[in-house]
């Protein structure tokens, strides 16, 4: 599914109004419906009997004020707030404010005093539903003032919230809370949901989210520019690497993991079992010689390449010589997780990067090392693929934390283009961009995957489908897609809080099987 920026909703809108004919208040009319669909639901589900909708001067307000008259005419109690005077409503928001008052309804100005607010606590003995019709698409500034304070007090009742198109205070092409947003029970997005509506952290604001389609030409839609999207479960069974009957372990490839030191050798080992488990004909374990017992004992599946150490972590020049040879009979390779953070990784990477003559995932110690030493990404022969997480990227970047999670989706487009790199930048909505700016942002996973080991596994899984032979920028979607999914299988046996990455690794099986399969995954609308 296509994810647009408000601007690319907007155009949408623009060229179904100006060529296909479509008078902008049955768009109005059409997202107001559906609106009212889900809100009429909503109330019978909660057992409520009315419904406060409060409006902004936009075209988010003009949809509010349109499902004010279908609620009317389900026979449903409707109190309508307007954020703003009718004087400054945009064109559409005001013929439905004429056709509100026409129709024998209500609207009071929302005065921000408190007793307003008290006697509104009292409506229907308080069992209402809340419509958030106050900021769309055209969200332009941090939220403050009257809208604010009116925002405040949503998020303090308890009354369910339904948000028209995005919850007010997101914004529609970051997922950027704009100081304050609604905390909404349930999202309905119009068209095509927008960056905010997936990009954490806006997402979490949604409540459970779909996305009505409001008459906009099926052609426009297909057309349309976008600058990201979602895969579905049916993406996912088309995108995975066909398994011929006739295969043997050479048609699955080679994939060459070079991780684990002292102290992290659970890292080499979880990121071999992701990729074990995610069906690779062959893996190779690059290791230090001291370690190699470990993974002998531990990782049955797979061959170990011991290597003789070099003075301050990584190998000795000897060492890096076997590891290239190790190399050049595999398809790709994964480098970086449990390395530590000894300065002779340094050597090692340089050289993985400066003979990159297959496709490599940088993860974890590999990505602290590039810091600093960025011009090492120059000029690669194969493609790369790094892993960061927000504090990874934002050294990486020089931005600070906060700044990255602000706007994840373009962080993680601008790294990918300017270091000419695949960027999977992780966190809740891992966002998956290519050097040639395409963006996939993953909508799999759960909070109780942020544990230790969760990232190697993820390594091995796109270290696995690119020795299968997928692309770059699939395998890291993919990948992505399945690891969330395994956290979610995980989840649903033993629970979030208790889910370690071993769990995520075991959960692969069921997840792979069900693609095969082609069980149906619970998938809500949204994808
Ligand atoms: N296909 C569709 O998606 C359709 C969407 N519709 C709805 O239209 C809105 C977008 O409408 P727009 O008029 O462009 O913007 P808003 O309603 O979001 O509000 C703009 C309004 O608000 C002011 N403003 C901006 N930021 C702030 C702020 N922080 N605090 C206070 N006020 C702010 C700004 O100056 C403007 O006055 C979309 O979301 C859908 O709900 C169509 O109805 C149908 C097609
Ligand atoms: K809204």
């Amino acid at each position: 599914m296509k994810i647009l920026t408000s601007q690319q909703m907007k155009q949408v809108d623009d060229t179904a109004i100006r060529e296909y004919m479509m008078p902008s208040v049955l768009l109005m009319e059409r997202a107001a419906m559906a609106i009212a669909v889900a809100g009429k639901k909503m109330l019978t589900f909660e057992g409520l009997s009315g419904v406060l909708i409060c409006c902004g001067p936009g075209n988010n307000g003009g949809d509010g004020l349109a499902a004010a008259r279908h609620f009317h005419e389900m026979g449903i109690p409707v109190r309508i707030l307007l954020l703003a005077a009718p004087e400054t409503f945009t064109h559409d928001t005001l013929a439905n404010y004429h056709m509100a008052l026409k129709w024998g309804l209500e609207t009071e100005f929302y005065e921000d005093r408190k007793d307003q607010l008290e006697a509104l606590e009292n409506w229907q003995s308080g069992q209402f539903l809340i419509v958030d019709a106050i900021l769309g698409t055209g969200l332009s500034r941090q939220v403050s003032g009257r809208a604010y304070n009116l925002i405040q007090w949503i998020n303090r009742h308890p009354s369910p919230v339904l948000a028209v198109d995005i919850p007010s205070g997101i914004h529609g092409d970051t997922g950027k809370v704009m100081a304050i947003a609604v905390d909404a029970t349930k999202t309905v997005s119009f068209g095509l949901p927008k960056v905010g509506n997936v990009c954490f952290p806006g997402a979490e604001y949604n409540g459970s989210l779909s996305v009505a389609d409001i008459g906009l030409p099926p052609e426009l839609l297909i057309k349309a520019p976008c600058v990201a999207r979602r895969l579905s479960v049916a993406d996912i069974i088309d995108l995975l690497p066909d398994r011929p009957r006739n295969a043997h372990k050479g048609t699955f490839g080679s994939l060459l993991v070079i991780a684990g030191s002292t102290g992290y050798t659970g890292a080499a080992i979880m990121a071999v079992r992701g990729a074990l488990l995610s069906g690779t004909g062959l893996i190779n374990i690059a290791v230090k010689e001291s370690l190699n017992h470990i993974f002998e004992q531990t990782l049955w599946e797979a061959i170990t390449t011991p290597l003789k150490e070099g003075e301050d972590g990584g190998f000795s020049a000897e060492g890096i010589k076997r590891m290239h040879e190790q190399k050049s009979r595999s398809q790709a390779v994964v480098a970086g997780p449990g390395w530590g953070s000894g300065k002779g990784w340094s050597e090692v990477l340089e050289g993985l990067l400066s003979q990159a003559d297959c496709p490599m995932v940088l993860d974890a110690d590999a990505l602290n090392l590039l810091v600093g030493r960025l011009h090492w990404l120059k000029e690669l022969k194969s493609p790369v693929i790094i892993t960061p997480h927000p504090g990874e990227m934002a050294r990486l970047t020089g931005m600070s934390i906060e700044a990255v999670n602000n706007n994840r989706l373009k962080t993680a487009l601008e790294a990918a283009k300017q270091w000419g790199v695949h960027v999977v930048l992780k966190g809740a909505g891992t966002i998956i961009a290519s050097p040639d700016g395409k963006a996939v942002i993953n909508s799999t996973g759960n909070e109780g995957m942020a544990k230790a080991g969760s990232g190697d596994v993820l390594a091995g899984i796109v270290g696995s489908l690119l020795a299968q032979g997928m692309q770059a920028f699939q395998a890291a979607a993919v990948a992505c897609w399945i690891h969330g999914k395994a956290g979610d299988v995980a989840a649903d046996v033993i629970g979030k809080r208790s889910i370690t990455a071993v769990d995520i690794i075991n959960a692969l099986p069921e997840v792979y099987r069900r693609l095969e399969t082609r069980e149906g995954f619970n998938e809500n609308h949204a994808g």
